[in-house]
């Protein structure tokens, strides 16, 4: 059997994804199906390192957040993604894998706390770990925490498992025409503006030379095969 491309990766699941047709909140399916993806991979001794989003519990909230300050917002928001790696994590447990949650921001009875040295330690350890509560910042995004982690992780690669199954010269939810590059170069979809990740996760990450994958969370087996270096979802590279 062929073996994988990378040893150690950083995943960013979004959030939205989670609740799969429903309004908000956490889909049972559709987590179960993402962590019997993340086990694939898991059990072929990849090293993993995933970052939650939280724009499925945040949805919910969002009627009443109207009007609410931008920082106040983002800490709900940085909360919503705590809830979904504890989700996750449990979820992973289900199917036998060890996972560790660890958190941006001190909540020390819920999560253990982010260092750096310990989640090195667990992913070393064959230990999926979970970063949650984003960067710890408000005005960012789980896409820029990403960028953060797999630098400071040093992985070789961060896969953007999202919506769509790839970056298109335009919003493909709005423009019918949009097509699908392969690959591109940092400074192009930074220049084009194209919005499937913030400007911040990109500048980043072509900083750090650190390349990204943009690929579907719900096409069957997309996972694995941008794991095996197959051709799948776009390279977005330096
Ligand atoms: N050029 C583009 N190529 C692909 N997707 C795009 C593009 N511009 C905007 N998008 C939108 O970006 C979304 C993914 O970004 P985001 O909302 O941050 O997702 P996530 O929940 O994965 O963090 C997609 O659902 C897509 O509609
Ligand atoms: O470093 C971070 C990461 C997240 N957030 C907040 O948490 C929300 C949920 O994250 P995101 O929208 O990136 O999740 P996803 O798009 O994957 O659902 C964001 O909208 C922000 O309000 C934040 O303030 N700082």
């Amino acid at each position: 059997m062929s073996k994988p491309a990378y040893k150690r990766v950083l995943l960013k699941l979004s959030g939205e994804a989670l609740m799969g047709d429903d309004p908000y909140g956490i889909n049972r399916a559709t987590i179960e199906r993402m962590v019997a993806d993340v086990a694939e991979v898991a059990k072929l001794g990849v090293e993993l390192a995933i970052v939650i989003g939280g724009g499925n519990i945040f949805r919910g909230v969002a009627p009443g957040a109207q009007g609410m300050d931008r920082a106040t917002a983002d800490y709900m928001g940085m909360l919503a993604t705590v809830m979904n790696a504890l989700a996750l994590a449990d979820a992973m447990r289900h199917v036998g894998i060890t996972a560790r949650v660890m958190s941006a921001i001190g909540i020390e009875q819920v999560v253990e706390p982010y260092v750096r040295p310990k989640a090195l330690q667990y992913l070393e350890e064959g230990k999926v770990v979970v970063f949650a509560a984003g960067t710890g910042n408000p005005f960012f995004t789980t896409d820029t925490a990403a960028a953060l982690r797999g630098s400071e992780i040093s992985a070789e690669i961060v896969l953007k498992a999202t919506k769509v199954d790839g970056v298109y010269t335009a919003d493909p939810k709005k423009d019918p025409n949009a097509t699908l590059y392969h690959t591109i170069s940092f400074d192009d979809a930074i220049s084009k503006h194209l919005q499937v990740m913030d400007a911040t996760a990109f500048a980043l990450c072509r900083d750090q030379k650190l390349p990204i994958k943009v690929f579907s969370i719900t096409k069957p087996g997309a996972l694995m095969r941008v794991i095996m270096g197959e051709d799948e979802g776009t390279l977005v590279h330096v």
